[in-house]
C-alpha cells in the first residue's frame, strides 16, 4: 500500500492532556512552539484532523506567517496546504473556518455512512473521499490521498483521530510538546484516547530528539514497527 509520509503533531500538559474536560482548547504552546508548528504546516502537503477538533476548535489549519505563504507561492505551491476533516458522518458545518478562511483546497473524508444530501452541499466547498462502509477506513483514505498528490501528511489530532492513525500503523513520527501546566480529570481528551492498546499489543517510539523549548520541551519520536 502507498501512503504518505505521516506524522503527528500535538501540545499536551505534563499529565498528557491535550484539552480540558469540557473539551475547551487550552494554550500548552508558547510563541516559539505555535510557530514551530506553522513551520511544519508550512512544509506538508496536507494537514488533517478528526471532525472532534473541528467541532471543538473551529480551527482554520492555515499557514501564518507571510513569508513562508509567499515561499510556498514562489515553489509553486498553494498558499496553504491541502486542509483534510476526518468525518465519517459528514457533520463538518458548511461555515466552518477550514472553509471560510485561506486559500487552498480542502478534502472532507467520509464513509459511505454520510448522507448524500449533505455531501452535495459539501462538494461546493471541499473535495469529498468516500472510505470505509460506516467509519472513515484510515487506511484507504491514505491510499486515497497519495493517489491525489500528497507525499507528506502532517496529523494534528485530536485525541481519538491519533489513536485510529496509530493503531492502524499509518504513522511515521510523532512529535510532542510537553507544557508546564497540569490539565487533570479522566474524562479529559490525551494525546491518544481510543481503545487503548493490550500489554502485547503496545507501541514502541525511539527518541530522536529533544529540546528545552520556552518552558516545556519537545520530543520527537519514530514510531518502531510492530511485530
Ligand atoms: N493540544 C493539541 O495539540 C490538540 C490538537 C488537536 C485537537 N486537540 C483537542 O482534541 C479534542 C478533540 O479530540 P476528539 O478525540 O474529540 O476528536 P478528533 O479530532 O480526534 O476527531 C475524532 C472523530 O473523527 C472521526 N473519525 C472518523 N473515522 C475515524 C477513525 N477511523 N478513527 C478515528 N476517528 C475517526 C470520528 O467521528 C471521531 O469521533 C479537542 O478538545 C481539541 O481541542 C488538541
Ligand atoms: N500546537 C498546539 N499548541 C497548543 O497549545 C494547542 N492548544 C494546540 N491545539 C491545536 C488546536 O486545538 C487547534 O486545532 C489548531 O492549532 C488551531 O489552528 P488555527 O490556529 O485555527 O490555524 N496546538
Amino acid at each position: 500500500m502507498e501512503r504518505p509520509f505521516v506524522f503527528i503533531n500535538s501540545a499536551m500538559s505534563a499529565d498528557g492532556k491535550i484539552s480540558t474536560k469540557e473539551r475547551k482548547q487550552v494554550k500548552i504552546s508558547g510563541s516559539f512552539d505555535f510557530d514551530r508548528v506553522d513551520a511544519l504546516r508550512a512544509g506538508s502537503d496536507a494537514v488533517m484532523v478528526g471532525i472532534g477538533t473541528v467541532i471543538a476548535d473551529d480551527p482554520s489549519l492555515t499557514v501564518k506567517s507571510e513569508k513562508r505563504q509567499i515561499e510556498r507561492k514562489q515553489a509553486g505551491l498553494e498558499e496553504n496546504p491541502v486542509r483534510v476533516v476526518v468525518d465519517s458522518n459528514a457533520k463538518i458545518p458548511l461555515d466552518a473556518d477550514i472553509f471560510k478562511k485561506g486559500e487552498g483546497r480542502r478534502i472532507v473524508i467520509v464513509s459511505g455512512s454520510a448522507s448524500s444530501e449533505k455531501l452535495r452541499q459539501l462538494e461546493d466547498v471541499a473535495t469529498i473521499i468516500i472510505a470505509g462502509e460506516d467509519k472513515v477506513d484510515l487506511a484507504a483514505a491514505m491510499e486515497e490521498l497519495r493517489k491525489t498528490g500528497i507525499n507528506r501528511l502532517m496529523v494534528e489530532g485530536g485525541a481519538t483521530l491519533n489513536w485510529g492513525m496509530l493503531s492502524n500503523g499509518l504513522v511515521d513520527e510523532v512529535y510532542t510538546f510537553i507544557g508546564n501546566l497540569i490539565i487533570g480529570g479522566n474524562t479529559s481528551p490525551t494525546f491518544v484516547d481510543g481503545e487503548g492498546f493490550t500489554e502485547k499489543e503496545i507501541m514502541r517510539l525511539d527518541l530522536f530528539e529533544a529540546e528545552g523549548m520556552e518552558e516545556g520541551i519537545l520530543l520527537k519520536w519514530k514510531v518502531l514497527p510492530c511485530y
